[in-house]
Order: C-alpha cells, then sequence, then structure tokens
C-alpha cells in the first residue's frame, strides 16, 4: 500500500461579506435578506469493492479528496489532500429519502409559500445526478418526492381543473365555474375522440413509475388554507443549446420545434409557447414526466450507458389565488393570483472527450453540453465577483445570453428565489481530475448571494378560516341530510354560525375531536335552524296567500284600466292626428312667416346699411365743415398776424422815414443856417479875421481868402486861416482825437499827397508847398496814416465843369492818432486853383463884375470868387465841402480802416 505524503487540509472558508453588489435588480436594496447558494454534496457508492476510491467524507459537511496515482494532478506533483466543505454532504449510503429531506423539501414549502426555487445536480458522467433527481421505481428520486409533498399538501385545496388557465404569456387566467366547466368537457371529447392514443400511452406508460405516487408523504407546513391551488408542469430540454418542449403534443420526437425563451411582463424569463399541462395527481405528473422522458435525447458513452446528452428541466408552477368570502369560488380577480415555481434541472454531465472517446454527434453534443456549463461557471463566477467587488467599481456584465441554459434561469440568480445545487461524486480514482474541477466549480458558487425574494400575497381584507368554516357547515348539513332532515339542505351556507362556535376556530383541524364537536354543535344549532325556517315557511305561505289574492284583485283592477286605457288610446290616436294636421298648418305659417320674417330682415338691414351711409355722409360733411372752419380761423388769424406785422413794419418804416426827413430837416436847417451865416458874412471883414499865427483849432473848417489876381496870371493862393464856427459841435461819428499825441513841429512836417492816378497836369508854376511829401493815389494801408512821421495830409482833387474849367482843390490837414490806437485827420485847410478855358463856352455866362476875378486863356479863379460861385450856386457845393471837411479817417494797425 502506497503512503501518501499528507500535506495540510486547506482551513474552512470564512463567510463572506453579505453587501456586496452585482447587476441583478434585487441587489439595489443591500438591507435585503440573501442567502447563499446551497450547495449539497453526494457520494454515490462504488461501482465495484475492486475500484479505488479518491474521495473521503470526514463529516456531515466535509468532504476530502486525494489524488490517486493515475491522476493527472498526481502525476505532476500535486499529492495534496483537497478538502471542501459544503451545506450538507451525504455519504453513499444516504437514502433518497434523506436527500429529499435535506435538499428538496424546503424548497416545496417555498413552492407552497409562493417563492421559487432551482435546483439542479451537477457532477461528471454516471456519477448519479439523474439517479438523485428522478430515481427509479424503487428508489424514488427528488421530483417524484416532490411531487408527492405537494399533492399531499394541497390534495384539499385544489380548484377544479380548468379554474386556472395558462395566458401562454407565463401568467393564468381565471375562469368562471362555467366557463371551467365548458373546457373540462371539451377535453373530455378531445381524450374521447383520441382514446386509442392515449389508450396506447397509459400502456406505454411505467407502471413502476406511476406506482411511484402511492408512497407516502407527511404534508407540509406554511399552506394558505384560504386559497385554491392548481399544478402545472412542463418539461423542457436544452439540447445542444436548443429549447425543445418535451410535452409537446402531436409532435414525434425527431420534428420538435425548438422554442426560444422570453420575458414576460415582471421580466420572468419563459420558454415561448411551452406546453403546460395542470395535474391533479403524482400519476398525471409522473405520466407526464414519462412522456416527456421518452423524447428526452439518451445516449450510450463509455462512461454511461445512459448517458443524458441534454439538459432536462422539469418545472413544477404552483398557482394559488384566494377564495371569496364564503370559501367556496375564487375571487374573479387576476391580480390575486400568485405563481410559486420549482425548477428541478438534470444537467448532462461534464466530461472530457479523451475520456468518452466520444466523436462525430456525440461529441457535437459534448461540446455543447461542455459549452453550456462553461457558460454557467462563468455566470456564478462573475455573479460572485461582482459581489465582492468594491461597491464603487463597475460592475462585469454576466454573460446570461450566452447559453440556453444560463438565460433560462437569469431571474434565478437575479434574485427571484432561492438557489440549490447537489454535486454529485463519483468516488473512484478514475473521476479524479473531473471531481477536482467539480469541486471548484462547488465552491465557487457557494460564495454567490442570492437576494431573498419575498412573495407578495394579496391581501383582501376576507375573513380567514373562511374555506374550512364553509366545510365544517358542509359535513354538519350533510350530517343532517344522513339523519333524514332533508330540508338541511336548503339551508345557505353560514359560515358566521361556524366562527360563533367557539374561540378556538379555526386553529384546530377538520379532522380533529374539536371539530367533531363543532360539527355536532352546528348540528343543534342548525336544527334549530330548520324549525324555525318551518315556522318561518309556514308564515311564508299564509303570505303568499294573501298576495296572491291581492294580486288578483289587482289583475282585475289592471284589466278595468286595460279597456280604459284602450278607448283613451284611441281618443288619444284621433287627437294626436288632429294635432299632427294642425302641426303641419302651423309649420307652413311659420315657413312663410320665416320668409317674411327673412325679408324683413333683409329691408332692416338695407335701411342699417342705408342709415349708416347717411350717417358716414353725415359725418364727412361735418368733417369737411369743421376743417373749413379751422381753415378760416387759421386764414384769419395768419391774416391778422400779417396786417399786424405789415402794420408794425410800416410803422417802423415810417418812423424810419420820419427820422431820416427830421434828420433831413435838421440838416436842411443847419446848412441852410450856415449858408445865411455865410449870406450874411458878404460883410467878409466882420466875419474874417486874419490870424497871425497858425494855430489850428480842432473841429474848425478853415477857408482861404484868395487875394486879388489879374486875369491870366497864375495867382499863388496864401492861405489865411479863418476860423469858421460852422460846426462848432463834435461832428458825429468821428474818433476823439488824443491830444496828447500831437507831434511837435520841431520833429519836421512829413506829407502824404492823395491824389487821383492821373491828374490834369497844372501847367504851373502856381505849386502847393509840400515840403517832405509822400504822393499815394490809394490809401490802402493804414500804416501811412498811423505812421508817427506822417502827420500832414493832403487830399488832392480835380473837377470839371461843363464849361471846360478845371478846378484843382487841396484839401489839408493834421494827422492825429486817435485813442484806439488809429488815426484821424483834421482838415484846416483848403487850397483851391481854378483854370478857366481859353475856348468860351456857349453855356458860360459872362462873368459879373462884382465878385472874382475871371482869367483870360488858362486863368485861376480865386478862392473866394470860387467860393462865391459855389455860394451862389446854391447848396450842393456847400455840401460837398462839408462832407469832405467832416471825412475823419481813421487807421489801425489791425489794417481796419474806417472812413
Ligand atoms: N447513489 C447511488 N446509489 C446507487 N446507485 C447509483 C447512485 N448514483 C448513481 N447510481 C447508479 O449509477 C448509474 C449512473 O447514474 P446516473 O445515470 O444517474 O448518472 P448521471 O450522472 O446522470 O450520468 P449522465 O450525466 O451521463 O446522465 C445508474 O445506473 C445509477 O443507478
Amino acid at each position: 500500500m502506497k503512503t501518501i505524503a499528507r500535506t495540510p487540509l486547506r482551513p474552512p472558508k470564512t463567510p463572506r461579506c453579505q453587501t456586496h453588489h452585482n447587476d441583478r435588480k434585487s441587489d439595489h436594496d443591500p438591507n435585503k435578506p440573501r442567502d447563499p447558494v446551497h450547495v449539497y454534496c453526494r457520494v454515490r457508492p462504488l461501482q465495484s469493492d475492486a475500484d479505488l476510491s479518491s474521495v473521503r467524507v470526514k463529516n456531515s459537511t466535509t468532504v476530502i479528496l486525494t489524488p490517486p496515482e493515475q491522476a493527472l494532478q498526481h502525476k505532476q506533483g500535486a499529492h495534496r489532500e483537497m478538502q471542501y466543505i459544503f451545506k450538507h454532504v451525504f455519504e453513499p449510503h444516504v437514502s433518497q429519502g434523506d436527500v429529499f429531506n435535506a435538499v428538496a423539501q424546503p424548497l416545496v414549502e417555498n413552492l407552497i409559500r409562493g417563492r421559487n426555487s432551482l435546483l439542479f445536480t451537477y457532477g461528471v458522467t454516471g456519477s448519479g445526478k439523474t439517479y438523485t433527481m428522478t430515481g427509479d421505481s424503487r428508489h424514488r428520486g427528488v421530483m417524484p418526492r416532490c411531487l408527492d409533498a405537494l399533492f399531499k399538501t394541497i390534495s384539499d385545496y385544489q380548484a377544479k381543473k380548468y379554474i386556472f388557465k395558462p395566458d401562454k404569456l407565463n401568467g393564468f387566467e381565471i375562469l368562471s365555474e362555467a366557463d371551467a366547466l365548458l373546457e373540462r368537457q371539451a377535453e373530455m371529447n378531445r381524450r374521447f375522440a383520441a382514446g386509442e392514443r392515449n389508450a396506447l400511452r397509459r400502456k406505454d406508460s411505467d407502471p413502476e413509475i406511476a406506482s411511484q405516487a402511492s408512497c407516502e408523504a407527511a404534508p407540509l407546513h406554511g399552506l394558505e388554507e384560504d386559497n385554491m391551488f392548481a399544478v402545472f408542469v412542463t418539461y423542457i430540454e436544452i439540447y445542444n443549446n436548443s429549447v425543445y418542449d418535451l410535452l409537446e403534443e402531436d409532435a414525434p420526437q425527431k420534428t420538435l420545434q425548438s422554442k426560444i425563451i422570453r420575458s414576460d411582463a415582471k421580466n420572468n424569463m419563459f420558454v415561448h409557447g411551452v406546453t403546460e399541462i395542470e395535474i391533479k395527481s403524482v400519476e398525471e405528473a409522473i405520466e407526464a414526466f414519462q412522456f416527456g422522458q421518452k423524447r428526452k435525447r439518451m445516449g450510450h458513452t463509455v462512461l454511461n450507458a445512459e448517458s443524458s446528452r441534454s439538459h432536462s428541466v422539469f418545472n413544477i408552477r404552483l398557482v394559488q389565488a384566494p377564495t371569496d368570502c364564503q370559501g367556496e369560488h375564487v375571487v374573479q380577480d387576476k391580480r390575486t393570483i400568485v405563481v410559486s415555481q420549482l425548477s428541478l434541472v438534470d444537467l448532462a454531465g461534464s466530461e472530457r472527450s479523451s475520456r468518452t472517446k466520444n466523436t462525430g454527434m456525440r461529441l457535437r453534443e459534448a461540446s455543447s453540453i461542455n459549452n453550456s456549463l462553461m457558460t454557467l461557471r462563468t455566470c456564478l463566477e462573475y455573479l460572485r465577483e461582482n459581489q465582492q467587488a468594491p461597491l464603487n467599481s463597475a460592475p462585469k456584465k454576466i454573460p446570461y445570453r450566452d447559453s440556453k441554459l444560463t438565460h433560462m434561469f437569469k431571474n434565478y440568480f437575479d434574485g427571484e428565489g432561492q438557489v440549490s445545487m447537489i454535486v454529485c461524486i463519483n468516488p473512484r480514482a478514475e473521476d479524479y481530475d473531473e471531481n477536482t474541477q467539480v469541486m471548484k466549480f462547488a465552491e465557487m458558487t457557494q460564495e454567490v448571494q442570492i437576494a431573498r425574494a419575498t412573495p407578495m400575497k394579496p391581501d383582501l381584507g376576507l375573513t380567514p378560516g373562511r374555506r374550512k368554516a364553509n366545510k365544517l357547515f358542509k359535513i354538519a348539513v350533510n350530517n343532517l341530510n344522513d339523519l333524514g332532515h332533508t330540508e338541511a339542505n336548503k339551508l345557505d351556507v353560514d359560515i358566521g354560525l361556524v366562527y360563533s362556535l367557539g374561540p378556538g376556530f379555526p386553529d384546530y383541524k377538520i379532522d380533529s375531536p374539536e371539530a367533531q364537536t363543532a360539527i355536532q354543535e352546528l348540528m343543534q344549532y342548525l336544527m334549530q335552524r330548520i324549525e324555525k325556517r318551518k315556522i318561518l315557511c309556514a308564515d311564508l305561505e299564509t303570505r303568499c296567500d294573501n298576495f296572491r289574492a291581492h294580486l288578483m284583485q289587482m289583475e282585475r283592477e289592471n284589466l278595468q284600466l286595460r279597456t280604459e286605457l284602450a278607448s283613451l288610446k284611441t281618443v288619444y290616436k284621433q287627437e294626436r292626428d288632429r294635432m299632427i294636421a294642425m302641426e303641419n298648418k302651423l309649420r307652413v305659417h311659420e315657413s312663410s312667416i320665416d320668409e317674411l320674417n327673412n325679408k324683413l330682415g333683409n329691408r332692416e338691414r338695407q335701411i342699417d346699411e342705408l342709415t349708416r351711409k347717411l350717417r358716414d355722409q353725415q359725418n364727412l360733411i361735418n368733417q369737411k365743415e369743421q376743417e373749413k372752419e379751422k381753415q378760416k380761423k387759421k386764414f384769419t388769424s395768419k391774416l391778422a398776424v400779417e396786417v399786424d406785422k405789415k402794420d408794425r413794419e410800416l410803422e417802423i418804416r415810417l418812423r424810419e422815414q420820419r427820422d431820416k426827413m427830421r434828420e433831413k430837416m435838421r440838416v436842411r436847417d443847419e446848412k441852410l443856417r450856415l449858408v445865411s451865416n455865410i449870406i450874411q458874412s458878404e460883410d467878409i471883414p466882420s466875419l474874417v479875421r486874419r490870424n497871425s499865427n497858425d494855430d489850428i483849432l480842432d473841429n474848425k473848417l478853415a477857408i482861404s481868402e484868395p487875394p486879388s489876381a489879374t486875369r491870366g496870371e497864375s495867382t499863388q493862393v496864401h492861405s489865411a486861416r479863418t476860423e469858421i464856427y460852422a460846426t462848432p459841435r463834435h461832428v458825429r461819428g468821428m474818433a476823439a482825437a488824443n491830444n496828447r499825441h500831437r507831434r511837435s513841429r520841431s520833429a519836421g512836417e512829413k506829407w502824404i499827397e492823395h491824389r487821383a492816378p492821373n491828374p490834369v497836369p497844372l501847367g504851373t508854376i502856381l505849386q502847393p508847398y509840400l515840403k517832405n511829401r509822400k504822393s499815394v493815389t490809394k490809401l490802402t494801408d493804414a500804416k501811412e496814416l498811423t505812421n508817427h512821421k506822417n502827420t500832414k495830409y493832403c487830399l488832392v482833387s480835380q473837377e470839371a465843369d461843363t464849361d471846360g474849367d478845371v478846378e484843382t482843390k487841396l484839401y489839408k490837414g493834421n494827422v492825429i492818432p486817435t485813442c484806439g490806437g488809429g488815426a484821424q485827420v483834421v482838415f484846416d485847410d483848403v487850397e483851391c486853383l481854378k483854370q478857366k478855358s481859353p475856348v468860351p463856352s456857349p453855356n458860360r455866362k459872362r462873368p459879373s463884375n462884382g465878385g472874382g476875378a475871371t482869367l483870360s486863356g488858362l486863368g485861376v479863379a480865386t478862392s473866394s470868387a470860387m467860393s462865391a460861385a459855389a455860394f451862389s450856386g446854391g447848396t450842393n457845393a456847400a455840401q460837398e465841402l462839408m462832407s469832405r471837411c467832416s471825412v475823419g479817417i481813421e487807421g489801425h494797425n489791425n489794417k481796419r480802416t474806417k472812413v
């Protein structure tokens, strides 16, 4: 015997934190209770005593795997024993019943309580999966035992067939009693029509398996006794990653159509169009299973003579709904239905093709099996990783859809039920390598946490125990009926009466002594009720007789009334005809009235229209009138303004004219006064006095008085200063002289001779004495005057009259600076040279003897003669003289010349 080096056993794994998350919808609530996947291990017995075992069960939860010599791992140097811990380990000698009690019974209880459960067997080929799940006639497996326990529990609470009917979308609907009855009759007709085939099917069914239904099973707890129950089964096969319905009617095995997996309204996965059979007993269930089992793909492999080549899923669906207040019928409300499901999955064996020596179709099957098992492993692994990952990390997407197997059971892993797994182990040494893989998967699986689903139970507020009360009442009625009180059958069910019997109801069971006592009491009450009923019935009879007599009387009266009514109806008909005729007439009149009204309306509308137009016209006229008035006012006011303005202008102009005239008059008066002064000064000596000195008075006009001269000689006119107080006042417009700037004579005089550009040559030696002069033809620049060196100014003018006489005048004056920086000329002397034309003019008058001398040839008239002539000539010469002498020239540095 070889000694194997023992390696230390692996310590048991500590439980994982339960607050991890994954992508399951139930995991959004971290406070929701969770259950790990329950993983059990079942070690089958060795086929022969010669076989070597590599598995040893240490205790009820631990199993140890020892690598045998032929194992791959041993060859690779791994001699270490491996210890694996499970929820429970079943040793080879453990019976099927024990396995059911430990593993499946809680799941059936879940089913009854409305919770879903999934149980699958996993292991290598030939490890006892099918044996555990189905068993044989002598060793019944989990599935028939589940059905046993279920029907044992719900047998008294089953609804009649077809009360619950699948809606083909994974849900159920509730039919009325009548509809359910019709369905049952239809099914009987179908069975009758297909009698031979059913007979055949019955003959084919395994009597051994059918007999398994008679096994004793204890009813389970947790049943809602006021509910009605119905059981439905489906049997599905997943072969080469396709889903087939094994219970599909009228379809030979080879022509089975693959089904698709769909999601229902509550996101639960289901096989669309799968045959769902309602079963009322274990026999029916076994029969259905047997029917499907014959279609299941089985094959012979090297490792197992009858190896499952597919995954088979046997679904038991329990439908329950509450009864009405009498506890007799199901409440007709689809929302009250609770559906729970127990899925029993017998997986195909995991195997290595090298061991099975499979080829061709078998190899393809094996590959498909391995792929789906691999996907199952991956999904569980990702679930576990997601749960163990930190809360803020992104969860891995779980590849449920990669395989039909995982896709179908997605809901279970997402937290819609409890998941349990039985790992089947064949302890023989040849299976060691595969067993280690299975163990690793099992170890990983039990670390996956599944959120606990809480079934939604509708609370309709109905009295609990009503169904039991109904049953007690019916037992009591039946008992009374058996005792000969047939009136008891006429009594209505009165649940309240049952409740009134004692405080303990409904805790006791229906076959308990308490129930018997209650039934006896109920019978007494019912007897009393029957007696009372008899009395009441007699009373009712009398009342009915009275009522009948009364009714006959009423009937007679009724007959009379009917006759009256008939005659009234005739009258009424005549009246109605008359009324109809009247109504017709009325209608005709009404139509004519309507017509007239229409016409009237039209006329009124026309009048309104015309009135409106008239009003508009009137308004227009008024408006124009107003505008006219406004224009008138406007023009009137404008005219008034214009007149006023013109008046004012005229007045101003008149005033100006008047002022001018007045000024002219004043000037004329002044001139007249001067002229009169001059005329009066014919007495020259009295007016003129010789002024020996050359002082010149400001604002005085000097006139030279010529001495007597002979004809034909040029005469030098000596200046003789004569003060003429012609303008005693300051001449208006003349700038005030700045006397302080009077220049001294010692500085020498400098003349500005201002004359015409082309003067007539005088041709005489009599020339004016202008020492140091400067001749200019025009005063373009004021500098000439403002220049301080120029102190004298002489204006030379020549005029020829119609007789051809030429008169040359020299107006002399002082240049005096003004206060404003300019200069003014104050004329204080005038020299006049008059040259007579030698040719006598026809217009010329003969000179008078008195007065001035007449020059022969080119003669020069004296100033006095000129003056006299001028004065005798009128006021024009004097006026010119005045205007010339009163001119002041003012020059400024800013080049402004003001004359
Ligand atoms: N615990 C057990 N006690 C007695 N016999 C067993 C036990 N387990 C399995 N067997 C027997 O082993 C044989 C193979 O078992 P079974 O068909 O259940 O294996 P399997 O795992 O379903 O194989 P496959 O995956 O190939 O279908 C059967 O004949 C069965 O009777």
